[in-house]
């Protein structure tokens, strides 16, 4: 993969790992930030080495928002014809999953960003918010929609009109992050937990994923349809052959995404 100059690159194993890298600007997202880390996504995407993704920040911040500096002068037709922030959504049609590890400040855009991955880990120190009130505007990239289905309409209204910060104890009691560990293990949890999804079945993954992400759109009776036709389908491969003989035998299974 090419060198990027607002994102670190590597993969560890089979899992693909990103680093936001704009230190000197807490990791604000600007156009450049989200070119290159569509660009990674799809990369890893289509790279059959890797079965999940990390993207993480620095200690003290995973990214503090849309770039401020980069917004300030832009004027409504500009915003509208360009449709300023849309280019974000191609984060979320990431097929492979995505762990967001999150330390530090995690505020408007970055918040949203670690939304749109599959799930967060936080470590102690995070801190999550929409401080996007505070500057005339309103979250721009998904905040009042995926913050509202993640935490409940109470919290997310809190959290988008006043624009204050909670801190990952709250954040997780919201059911906005997944797990909260030490700062020291935050990387080194979210690699372990992206490597077991990465040794899983691929197909059984990316459709797990698929069917948990189609809860927030379809009606009840959709989604469990949608999900037992998947589930239905996986025995059509090779790795639900391989899975439940293992386990029959007592054996790890090998699973080879067939
Ligand atoms: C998606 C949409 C629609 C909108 C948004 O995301 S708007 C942005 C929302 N985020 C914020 O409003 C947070 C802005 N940042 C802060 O409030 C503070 O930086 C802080 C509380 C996160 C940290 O404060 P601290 O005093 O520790 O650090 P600073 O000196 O303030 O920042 C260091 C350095 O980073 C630049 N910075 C921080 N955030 C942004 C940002 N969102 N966009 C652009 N630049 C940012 C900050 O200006 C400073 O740079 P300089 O040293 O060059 O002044």
């Amino acid at each position: 993969m090419q060198d990027f100059e607002t994102l670190l690159i590597e993969t560890r194993g089979d899992v693909g790992l990103i680093t936001l890298n704009r230190p000197k600007a807490l990791n604000a997202l600007n156009s450049t930030v989200m070119r290159e880390l569509t660009q990674a996504l799809r990369s890893f995407d289509a790279d059959p080495q890797v079965g999940a993704i990390v993207l993480t920040g620095s200690e003290k911040a995973f990214a503090a928002g849309a770039d401020i500096k980069e917004m300030q002068p832009v004027n409504f037709v500009d915003a509208y014809l360009d449709d300023l922030l849309g280019g974000w959504e191609a984060i979320a049609a990431t097929r492979k999953p995505i762990i967001a590890a999150v330390s530090g400040y995690a505020l408007g855009g970055g918040c949203e960003l670690a939304m749109m991955c599959d799930f967060i880990i936080a470590a102690e120190n995070a801190k999550f918010g929409q401080p996007e009130i505070t500057l005339g505007v309103i979250p721009g990239m998904g905040g009042s929609q995926r913050l509202t289905r993640a935490v409940g309409k109470a919290k997310a209204m809190d959290l988008v009109l006043t624009g204050r910060m909670m801190d990952a104890a709250e954040a997780e009691r919201a059911g906005l992050v997944a797990r909260i560990v030490s700062t020291e293990r935050l990387l080194d949890e979210a690699l372990e937990a992206a490597a077991k999804i990465a040794s899983f079945s691929r197909v059984a993954v990316l459709m797990a994923k698929d069917a948990v992400n189609r809860a927030d759109e379809l009606t009840l009776a959709e989604g469990l349809r949608l999900e037992r036709r998947l589930f239905q389908s996986l025995f059509a491969t090779a790795d639900q052959k391989e899975g439940m003989a293992a386990f029959m035998e007592k054996r790890k299974p090998d699973f080879n995404n067939r």
